[in-house]
């Protein structure tokens, strides 16, 4: 069995910041938990709907619970009209991730949490309309479509595909979307998952704690970095020409994103999961080169450095492959990730102190006041 990573300095890196019964990260070096069940099982068999459900109500549901469930989440997909005005307004240039930040931020002006007692209902309606929210803007700004968002989709998985191409999904992908979803589900106090808990324990609301997780998620090094690895490997056309400029690349110290992690010492279980969904894709659309630029970027990363690839790397071929443009790819991110975001405010506010930890301070001590006209 792996040892853990041994962690500790900068970056609160190995020091406890809470409790969580949500997830376990890397407890064995390698291993990815959601309360007690190992994410290949879950990524292997169930449906996300699943998944959200076991992080937001505390236990796999029934068949009967989760058709109730899925049913629910199908009735809220529907986007206000104003967001719809909102959205509309932002430009095509824009930051995908801008836009998600500023669509929940608008639906928590719509339709604010007054009190907690309604924590699921907000939190089942982010779920619902994220996919929609996003497609939309992006068809109307790249196509000049008003799209429909209340499809016939049965999961959140379909409802992407669905809203971005304007096409019920082939059934493969929905299976990938699946399963990538619940990958991206659930990784207990990474950055943007601390920074909803910290928004989280000032008790403010839903909305505000997922804006702010959006946020944090949206940086290269973090959730931003399965477009950063996208933009990098569609430069290569063979698997040498990835191999030499790979080496340029380290040569220079440059970050070779979608490569680390903060926790995980040998591997990412995610990895091998969506790899396997890469192989698949790259088959079915017939790829030449860019899954066998990814290997040969994975196995020189590794031969070089001893660096593997994190959860984002084999999603950027994945999503590629699907024909998702890469600057979707960090939002489906979010449609997934929100529901380990709001697990975890429901956590935070279910035994709260607020979070305000201390700095060591490296500043000048005893500075003489001077008045303004005697500054240099
Ligand atoms: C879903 C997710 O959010 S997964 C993470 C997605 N982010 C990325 O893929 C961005 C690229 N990766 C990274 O920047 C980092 O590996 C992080 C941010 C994920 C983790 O950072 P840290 O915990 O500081 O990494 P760690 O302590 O293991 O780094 C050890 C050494 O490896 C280097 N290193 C780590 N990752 C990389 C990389 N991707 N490329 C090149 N060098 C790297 C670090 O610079 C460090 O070198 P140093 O000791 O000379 O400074
Ligand atoms: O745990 C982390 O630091 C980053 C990560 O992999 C995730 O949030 O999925």
């Amino acid at each position: 069995m792996a040892e853990a990573k041994q962690l500790s300095g900068a970056g609160l890196r190995g020091q406890s910041a809470g409790q969580t019964a949500l997830c376990t990260v890397g407890q064995t070096g390698a291993g990815l938990t959601y309360r007690g069940y190992d994410v290949k099982d879950l990524a292997d068999n169930a449906q996300f709907e699943e998944v959200a459900y076991l992080l937001l109500y505390g236990k796999l549901p029934t068949q009967v619970e989760l058709d109730g469930y899925k049913a629910r989440l199908k009735s809220m997909r529907d986007l206000p009209t104003a967001l719809k005005t909102v959205l509309e307004q932002i430009p095509a240039d824009a930051h995908p991730m801008d836009v998600m930040r500023t669509g929940c931020s608008m639906l928590g002006n719509l339709e604010t949490e007054m009190d907690f007692s309604e924590q699921h209902d907000k939190i089942d309606r982010m779920l619902a309309v994220f996919p929609g929210l996003i497609n939309y803007w992006y068809n109307f700004t790249h196509h000049g479509k008003r799209i429909d968002v209340n499809t016939e989709a049965d999961s959140i998985a379909e409802q992407f595909l669905w809203t971005l191409h304007g096409e019920k999904p082939e059934p493969l992908h929905v299976e990938v979307m699946h399963a990538s979803l619940i990958l991206y589900a659930e990784h207990e106090f990474n950055a943007s998952t601390f920074t909803a808990r910290v928004c989280a324990s000032t008790l403010s609301d839903i909305h505000s704690c997922v804006t702010g997780a959006i946020g944090s998620l949206r940086g290269p090094l973090h959730g931003g970095a399965n477009e950063a690895a996208m933009d990098m490997i569609e430069n290569w056309t063979s698997p040498d020409q990835a191999e030499d400029a790979i080496m340029g690349m380290l040569a220079r110290k440059d970050k070779i994103m979608g490569f680390g992690h903060a926790i995980y010492r040998d591997s990412d279980p995610r990895n091998a999961i969506i790899k396997e969904w890469s192989k698949k894709l790259s088959a079915q659309v017939g790829d030449t080169h860019l899954y066998a630029v990814s290997e040969r970027v994975e196995a020189v990363m590794w031969r070089e450095k001893k660096l593997f690839c994190n959860a984002d790397f084999f999603h950027a071929s994945a999503y590629h492959f699907m024909g998702i443009p890469t600057k979707l790819f960090t939002p489906i991110f979010v449609c997934s990730r929100v529901a380990g975001w709001t697990a975890h405010v429901m956590e935070q506010r279910a035994n709260n102190r607020i979070i305000r930890p201390s700095a060591d301070y490296t500043g000048p001590d005893n500075l003489d006041w001077l008045p303004i006209d005697q500054r240099a």
